[in-house]
């Protein structure tokens, strides 16, 4: 009988297995149920024999499993499996020990290439919901551990005394002690057990709220949330960050406004694109703006949209939910003339200043707007192209459907959204042309999705 959790790469586990990461919490259902299927959140779906639908955390379609219910609602169960008999193929041993337990990460145990089947399909399944045909999507891959170049950290101290320095549990706001996160690049996780060591040196560590780490082009940038300023434990922030050759931010107080100082480097960093040109383009950013979490996979998916565009020269584009300019640059440096819409006006910004560095002679207008409600103009242009958040773009869509330009390009963090927002444009006249899922987040069931739509 093999035990999950102990680190084994891509190696098919044995014959049955004990789950034993997550201790069961609620009654014991003793029959087995066989899961049928994942869920578009990575759990295994099943039925007990009266037909009532169960989520089990940590399955597989196929295997047969005794389950822990721990939470009974009136139309389903939410279960964790203690015990699966007949393991997929498809199963392999977590890399992390603290898979389970971490509220990062729920499919560790599936295979990388079944993750991706799973996550196409499941983008697949969305639109077929809703009558739709989404054109095979092309996948945009890349590293399936060790791609996160941005981690935040929560900081406390328990009643013992001890410092827990982690992420939240499963299901729960609790921290739990991360010793180590394979999903992290490798410059970020070599931080975890020296960064760990300093908060047990300090003279005031629940002072610390979190940490923030970004792994970019130009090094680590380490950012500290002091609840309130010690002197000494300030100096040894500083020293630590010169010997590990970070750069630090540390931002004080316990309401906003809140002070934010450069301790040693730059505030200030970047990343590179590469847009098919000779000189890759510059992105800065500063601590709090938005940021792709995986580098390999945001490059896929700006050459993918470049490559959806094809020759924007002298064309206009608006990019709705513009960031700091990751997909507006790399249109206005192949010529477009861009409108970047963004709500925040932190990146409108940086935005206008990244333009103006990284695309000289490029026409970019940066502005201010809310997104969440129908335009009073919408601009015109040959190009649409959003990338809104988890909610999605309901409020525009609406408007594009009756008023939008010739082609779009809808990038996505949440398919269920995608799908509702794109039944609106189809209603318009648009018709998906191509589609792409792009696993910006391997081992979560998260997906990043993109889709052509052409009148
Ligand atoms: C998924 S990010 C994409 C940013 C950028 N396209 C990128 O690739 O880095 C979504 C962006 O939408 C912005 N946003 C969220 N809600 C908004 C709203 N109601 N109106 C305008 N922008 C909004 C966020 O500030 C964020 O920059």
């Amino acid at each position: 009988m093999a035990l999950l959790g102990q680190r084994r790469q891509n190696r098919p586990a044995k014959k049955r297995v004990l789950q034993s990461s997550a201790p069961a919490s609620g009654p014991v259902d003793d029959t087995r149920v066989r899961v049928e299927r994942l869920s578009h959140d990575g759990r295994g779906i099943a039925r007990h024999a009266d037909g009532k639908t169960i989520f089990i955390d940590r399955v597989l379609p196929g295997e047969s499993v005794a389950v822990a219910v721990h939470h009974s609602h009136r139309r389903f169960d939410e279960a964790h499996p203690r015990d699966i008999a007949d393991p997929s193929s498809d199963r392999i041993t977590p890399v992390c020990p603290h898979f389970g337990v971490c509220g990062g990460c729920d499919l560790q145990h599936l295979a990388h290439a079944a993750q991706r089947r799973h996550k196409a399909d499941t983008l697949g399944e969305l639109f077929a919901r809703h009558q739709m045909t989404l054109p095979e999507p092309e996948i945009l891959d890349g590293d399936a551990i060790a791609y996160r170049r941005r981690a935040r950290l929560g900081v406390r101290v328990d009643r013992d005394g001890q410092v827990i320095m982690g992420f939240r549990k499963r299901g729960t706001d609790r921290l739990f002690a991360v010793s180590e996160c394979p999903v992290l690049v490798p410059s970020l996780q070599a931080l975890l057990a020296p960064m760990k060591a300093l908060l047990d040196t300090l003279d005031a560590p629940r002072h610390v709220g979190h940490v923030m780490l970004v792994a970019s082009d130009d090094g680590v940038h380490l950012t500290v949330r002091l609840l309130r300023a010690v002197a000494s434990d300030e100096s040894r922030w500083q020293a630590f960050a010169s010997v590990q050759g970070l750069h630090l931010e540390v931002l004080k107080g316990r309401e906003a406004p809140l002070v934010r100082e450069t301790v040693t480097g730059s505030g200030s960093g970047h990343y590179l694109l590469d847009i098919g040109v000779s000189e890759p383009l510059s992105i800065g950013f500063e601590n709090g703006d938005f940021l792709q979490a995986n580098a390999e996979v945001n490059q896929a998916m700006v050459s993918r949209l470049l490559a959806w565009c094809g020759d924007v020269k002298g064309r206009t584009v608006v990019d709705f939910f513009a960031g700091i300019g990751n997909f507006s640059l790399p249109l206005a440096a192949r010529g477009a003339r861009v409108i970047a819409l963004e709500g925040q006006a932190h990146m409108v910004n940086r935005l206008s200043a990244n333009a103006a560095r990284a695309v000289p002679d490029g026409n970019v207008e940066a502005r201010q707007a809310d997104l969440s409600r129908p335009l009073t103009h919408l601009p015109d242009a040959d190009l649409a192209v959003l990338d809104p958040p988890r909610a999605g773009a309901e409020a525009l869509c609406r408007q594009l459907a009756t008023d939008g330009p010739e082609r779009i390009v809808y990038i996505s963090c949440d398919p269920a959204t995608l799908a509702r927002d794109v039944v609106y444009l189809m209603e318009g006249g648009y018709q998906l042309q191509a589609s792409a899922m792009a696993d910006m987040f391997p081992q979560t069931a998260h997906l990043e999705s993109m889709v052509l739509l052409a009148r």
